[in-house]
């Protein structure tokens, strides 16, 4: 997994957008955001007993699989126009990746964007709250499998979503003074 802040230009979204020089964004960084990653074997994901552990410790009991290409997500354009509005959920996002890649893009606690490249084998958990937004890269080919806690529910709020008590929440556990990831700054 690679991850950096992006230059903000209106280039192809599917172009990678690094600042000139490149600012690399650590898992640290991202973990103060609340973002989750893991890396694991995607070729064993029906056994591993990893995955296996990780669902368990955080109750993801539902799964599925999407694939995003041109040819076999129905509803291409307009799945993939409304996955990059910037938007948050009311439940946590969390993706593995199986084969492919794709960009999640999280705005950080100054409203700039970070640019996440999910490969192969890595599996990532947006918070409830966070402003996102997924691309397609260059390749335009994803498939991920999708975990949730109990039954899914896949609704995107569009940006603004200032009282949207989700979105509260995620602030005062984020960015309010007494909260983690301020006091580790
Ligand atoms: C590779 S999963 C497609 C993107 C998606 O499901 C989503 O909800 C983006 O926010
Ligand atoms: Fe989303």
């Amino acid at each position: 997994m690679e991850a950096w802040y992006m230059n903000e230009t209106d280039e192809d979204q599917r172009l990678p957008h690094h600042c000139e020089p490149r600012q690399d964004i650590s898992l640290e960084k991202l973990s103060d955001l609340g973002v989750l990653y893991w890396h694991l074997d995607a070729d064993k994901y029906e056994t591993d007993p990893d995955l296996q552990q990780i669902r368990e410790n955080r109750g993801y009991t539902y799964t599925d699989m999407i694939t995003c290409s041109p040819d076999k997500l129905p509803n291409y354009e307009d799945k993939l126009k409304s996955f990059f509005e910037e938007h948050i959920h009311t439940d946590e996002e969390i993706r593995f990746c199986l084969e492919g890649s794709g960009y999640f893009d999280v705005r950080d606690g100054d409203d700039k964007w970070i640019r996440v490249w999910l490969k192969k084998g890595d599996m990532i958990v947006l918070p409830a709250g966070i402003y996102h937004r997924f691309t397609l890269d260059t390749s335009n080919y994803i498939k991920a499998m999708r975990l949730f806690v109990g039954e899914p529910v896949w609704t995107p709020y569009n940006r603004p979503q200032d009282d949207n008590p989700i979105r509260k929440e995620y602030i005062d556990n984020f960015f309010k003074e007494g909260s983690s990831s301020v006091e580790a700054h």
